[in-house]
């Protein structure tokens, strides 16, 4: 690899009784899932990245900078997290607002951008409804709809499909893919479904106990060796 989107290298954390340690070079423009048992790091790998955990040892270099004393905001990256992030006493246009400017200074074509954002992602009109009136679905599509208006070159996501039901589940999916080949953007999303691994993944890391365990293609994660750690996550999702 030439040059890394992202490189975590030789990043160390202690969180409480939890111990990481990554290394990693992630390649630009491509989808990689990030997956693993619950409690194995996958949170804490994409927070590293975000700028919302600083490493103990190592660096953590985005498009070759060195970012690791950026704050979250001063990093190339959009997010979109399990919890929705959405303040509960705005409505979802000034939500999404934020996410082009913190101080909410929005141009005409800011607020068009807003409207085309909540319109791809099936909540057109929604503008002026407060994130208590949405269903956890709807408030994930609103989170990945100030995603979108962001354009940032990398793309976080942490299990954004998880409250949606299968078929609105296969249209984000797909929806994350066409936005993808729009922008190629680098995009990491936190999954434990390995639907998604199917469907959206090019590469794919495996954490475990916080660490990489595996990190290869798609085919690769598909074929590999499966160790304990992989059969039991694995067999885990199979049940779901
Ligand atoms: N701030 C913290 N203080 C103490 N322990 C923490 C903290 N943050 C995370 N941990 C611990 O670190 C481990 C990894 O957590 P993390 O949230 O990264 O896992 P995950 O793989 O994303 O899990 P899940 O799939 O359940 O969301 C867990 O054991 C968790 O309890």
């Amino acid at each position: 690899m030439t040059h890394a989107s992202i490189c975590l290298d030789h990043v160390t954390l202690t969180l409480g009784t939890a111990d990481f340690a990554f290394d990693a070079q992630i390649a630009p423009q491509k989808i990689t899932a990030v997956t693993g048992a619950s409690g194995s790091g996958k949170s804490t790998f994409l927070n590293l990245i975000a700028g919302f955990e600083v490493p103990a040892r190592g660096r953590v270099l985005l498009n070759g900078k060195d970012a690791t004393q950026l704050s979250p905001g001063e990093r190339p990256v959009s997010l979109v997290f399990q919890d929705h992030n959405l303040f509960a006493h705005l409505d979802l246009a000034t939500n999404i607002g934020l996410g082009i400017d913190p101080a909410l200074r929005l141009r005409t074509e800011d607020k068009a951008a807003i409207t085309h954002a909540l319109q791809r992602v099936g909540l057109g009109g929604f503008e002026h409804r407060k994130p208590s009136s949405l269903s956890g679905g709807e408030k994930q599509r609103a989170a990945f709809a100030r995603a979108l208006v962001r354009d940032k070159p990398i793309l976080l996501l942490d299990e954004p499909f998880a409250a949606l039901d299968p078929g609105l589940r296969a249209s984000m999916a797909e929806l994350l893919l066409t936005l993808h080949r729009e922008t190629g953007n680098t995009v990491l999303i936190v999954t434990h479904d390995p639907r998604d691994v199917e469907r959206l993944a090019d590469d794919v890391i495996f954490i475990d106990h916080g660490t990489i365990h595996l990190h290869g293609t798609r085919a690769d994660f598909l074929h590999a060796e499966k160790t304990e750690a992989l059969q039991s996550f694995l067999g885990l999702a199979k049940n779901q």
